[in-house]
């Protein structure tokens, strides 16, 4: 059987990093989008990667991040992925790979069948796929609001032709469950393991990746 990775997103202190590492995560995030309460700073960044262990995947969350914000990013953090959770097109994608020579995992959302077909725009440009819901209209986020969108629509994909990783309102209660209805061998959360927002839980965070990786 496949081993299912995991990724958790929005980590800020150095105990949240030991916490994924003890756990098994495969994937950390930083946050970089400033209106959200798992944000970090370049410092704080910096600090956090310099504790995370080798082979621990450090990615970057950013959203229509304009290149001069993103340069600093990356020239401040050793980083292994870049996240893209905004309106970036395949282009953008293109062009921030060569850019900065870190491989690109490009955010879709997903509330409804037809979005699917989105996904074949990026298929062939990006380095991974993260299926997310679909933020709703009013949202302050773009992501990390805890809903879920209706994995029965995963059922009709075909398989892509990158990795991809499923989000959007995964727990410890559900990810067994979304990882054997959608197929996915890979899972991203923020929200789901914490206590209060911003704040993660290390025993939510175990119990989690525990619950993945016996889906
Ligand atoms: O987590 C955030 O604050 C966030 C802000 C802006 C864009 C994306 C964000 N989070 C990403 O969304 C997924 C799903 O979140 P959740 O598990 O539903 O809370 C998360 O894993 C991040 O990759």
């Amino acid at each position: 059987m496949t081993e299912i990775r995991t990724k958790i997103c929005g980590l800020k202190t150095p105990q949240d990093i030991a916490a994924c590492a003890d756990a098994g995560a495969a994937y950390i995030g930083f946050n970089f989008f400033p209106k959200s309460p798992r944000s970090v700073t370049i410092a704080e960044a910096s600090k956090l990667a310099g504790d995370t262990p080798v082979g621990l995947c450090k990615v970057a969350l950013v959203v229509d991040m304009p290149d001069d914000e993103l340069d600093a990013i990356v020239a401040g953090v050793p980083l292994d992925m870049l996240q893209l959770h905004g309106s970036e097109s395949p282009e953008r994608v293109l062009e921030l790979k060569a850019r900065h020579g870190l491989p690109v995992m490009k955010v879709i959302g997903i509330s409804e069948p037809a979005d699917i077909a989105r996904i074949e725009a990026y298929e062939q440009v990006a380095d991974q796929l993260l299926v997310d819901a679909k933020a709703p209209k009013d949202a302050v986020l773009p992501g990390g609001n805890g809903i879920a969108f209706d994995w029965r629509i995963l059922a009709q994909k075909k398989y892509w032709q990158c990795p991809w990783m499923l989000a959007g309102g995964l727990n410890p209660e559900n990810v067994a469950e979304a990882i054997r209805r959608t197929g996915a061998r890979q899972v991203d959360v923020a929200s789901g393991v914490e206590s209060a927002a911003g704040v993660k839980d290390p025993e939510l965070i175990a119990s989690f990746i525990r619950s993945a990786q016996r889906a």
